[in-house]
């Protein structure tokens, strides 16, 4: 603490035992000789009571607590930088037995980490760990992987998960690092081996996420910062201050760069290290062929054709960057072809297709630029359908993607059904009524169904033959969160299929 310039004071207890056994920022998860931190908006200081009660014999803190009185004190300047540091020390610094990597950006994060878990699992033989939105994976065995509630995991949690991977013998490690991360200090004092840049477009700003765009952008830059090998996708908005943001820590020649075939940028002072190109894309195979541009690009060998079973040229972009990443682990063209071909990933561009009502896709669009890369993708695939939507916004967070709905409907969908998604404590009829007042009513024809299992029974029974039908949002996500409860939900796919079950059997 004292060599981070944490520590204010430390007062220490004669009669108590100086050995920790466990580590804990939760008074109800406490066990005999815990370390307790005092931290975040709702901390109560009577949860220190009952931790003490129950066995912490020591407290970090930014501030001395009366009901600590008896027990081991670490006041601190940054109680989060702290216990990412304690955690990591606590855990035997796990990270440095693991290849570590690390993809930021407002989309693709979930899709690129599976996509080079896929990858890397080929070189080791299934020992990649993996924290995503969807499943953290800590082991080969099926009891390994669970359903993660945040993408990146509190520093704490992380430390001890990276510690189960290492002794389940995981070799590498795959992350997906939110700008909430950086904010919140999750990963303070972690440096990656590989840290990806996708993207950024403003989203995940509000009173509970970010104040502004700055403050967002400022939290992804400190991925480059922490990285000591940068992939920056060349085609993202802000590219000048992400590039910057990787020279202050990292030469020039360990930062590669990528892009599309034909994007064109003259202000670039550096030439591109990989290009793509697509080759063919339909609804059951995405084909695209990965150049190597530069010398540094023809050290990696991984140039060549690639085919995905995730559909959406945006996938094309995610899967660039997961191979350029398995390249830079040691892997080759062969395997990272076998590697990526099949990996699929819930709640991700999932089709279903119908005899007579059109083809249902489930995706987990829910920000504007999403919505634009998937529905401008179905409008040049299926030669510009009728695209019906069901899509609702989520409630005390991401409010400025209401009206990223509100445009990009506008301007690719013929009609939507606005419905329920995680209203929170928000009335899902308010978000839908903000989301519809800004609709292009000419263009768009807007419906109201809340009932998120009728929005998506209505969208399928009403579409025909040539339609598409966008499920958006929600990906595969069991749950509805209203009022601080998760609240059971089938899943858009299970709900879609048995629509369609019932329509055509
Ligand atoms: C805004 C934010 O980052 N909040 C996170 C943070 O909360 P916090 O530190 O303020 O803690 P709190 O929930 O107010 O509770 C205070 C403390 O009292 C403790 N407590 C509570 C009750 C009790 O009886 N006893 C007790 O000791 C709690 O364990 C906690 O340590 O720490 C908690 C875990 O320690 C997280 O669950 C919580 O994430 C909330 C739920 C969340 O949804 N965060 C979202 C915004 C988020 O981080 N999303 C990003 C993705 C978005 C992006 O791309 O940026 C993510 O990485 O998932
Ligand atoms: N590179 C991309 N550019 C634009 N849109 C994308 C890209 N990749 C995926 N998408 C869209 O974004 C959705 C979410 O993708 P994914 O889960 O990989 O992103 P994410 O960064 O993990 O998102 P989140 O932070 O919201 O969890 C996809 O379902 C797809 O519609």
């Amino acid at each position: 603490m004292k060599e981070h310039h944490l520590l204010k004071s430390c007062a220490t207890q004669d009669v108590v035992s100086t050995k920790m056994d466990y580590i804990s920022y939760d008074s109800r998860d406490i066990k005999t000789n815990t370390l307790f931190f005092c931290k975040g908006k709702g901390f109560r200081p009577t949860y220190l009571s009952y931790a003490k009660e129950n066995g912490a014999i020591c407290y970090v803190a930014e501030q001395p607590y009366p009901e600590g009185k008896g027990m081991h004190a670490l006041i601190v300047s940054n109680v989060t930088k702290a216990m990412s540091l304690l955690s990591a020390a606590f855990y035997r610094f796990p990270q440095d037995d693991l290849f570590l990597i690390a993809f930021t950006g407002t989309k693709g994060k979930t899709t690129s980490a599976y996509f080079l878990k896929g990858i890397l699992d080929k070189l080791n033989g299934g020992r990649t760990a993996l924290f995503s939105s969807v499943d953290d994976v800590v082991g080969p065995k099926p009891e390994d992987r669970f359903k993660s509630s945040l993408t990146t995991p509190e520093s704490l949690d992380l430390f001890r998960d990276m510690r189960r991977a290492v002794d389940n013998g995981m070799t590498h490690l795959v992350m997906e690092v939110s700008s909430q991360a950086y904010k919140k200090n999750r990963v303070f004092g972690l440096t990656y081996d590989l840290g990806f840049f996708l993207n950024i477009t403003p989203d995940h700003i509000g009173v509970n996420e970010h104040p502004n765009f700055e403050d967002y952008l400022h939290c992804k830059l400190q991925l480059m910062v922490n990285s000591r090998k940068c992939i920056i996708n060349a085609m993202t908005d802000h590219f000048d201050e992400i590039y910057a943001a990787a020279t202050t820590t990292t030469n020039p020649d360990s930062i590669y760069l990528f892009a599309r075939n034909d994007y064109d940028n003259p202000d670039l002072k550096r030439p591109i290290d990989f290009r793509f190109a697509s080759v063919e894309t339909d609804m059951c195979e995405t084909k695209f062929k990965l150049y190597s541009e530069t010398d540094a690009a023809r050290n990696i060998p991984v140039e060549g054709n690639y085919s995905l079973k995730m559909i959406g040229d945006f996938n094309e972009i995610n899967a660039t960057a997961a191979i350029i990443g398995a390249g830079l682990a040691g892997v080759n063209y062969q395997d990272c072809y076998d590697g990526i071909k099949n990996v699929t990933i819930p709640g991700r561009m999932e089709t279903l297709t119908t005899a007579n009502h059109g083809t249902v896709i489930v995706d987990y669009a829910h920000n504007k630029a999403s919505m634009i890369a998937l529905m401008s993708f179905m409008q040049k695939e299926f030669d510009s359908p009728k695209i019906i939507v069901v899509v609702g916004a989520p409630g005390d967070k991401g409010i400025s993607r209401r009206a990223g709905f509100s445009e990009s409907l506008s301007l690719y969908a013929n009609q939507v059904f606005l419905t329920t998604d995680d209203p929170g404590f928000e009335d899902a009829q308010v978000i839908a009524d903000e989301i519809a007042a800004g609709i292009d009513h000419d263009r768009c024809q807007v419906m109201i169904e809340l009932d998120r299992q009728k929005a998506i029974a209505e969208a399928i029974k009403g579409a025909k033959d040539d339609d598409v039908v966008l499920i958006c949002g929600k990906g595969a996500d069991p749950y509805q969160k209203i009022r601080g409860v998760d609240t059971p939900y089938p899943t858009d796919i299970k709900v879609a299929q048995e629509v369609i079950n019932k329509l055509e059997n």
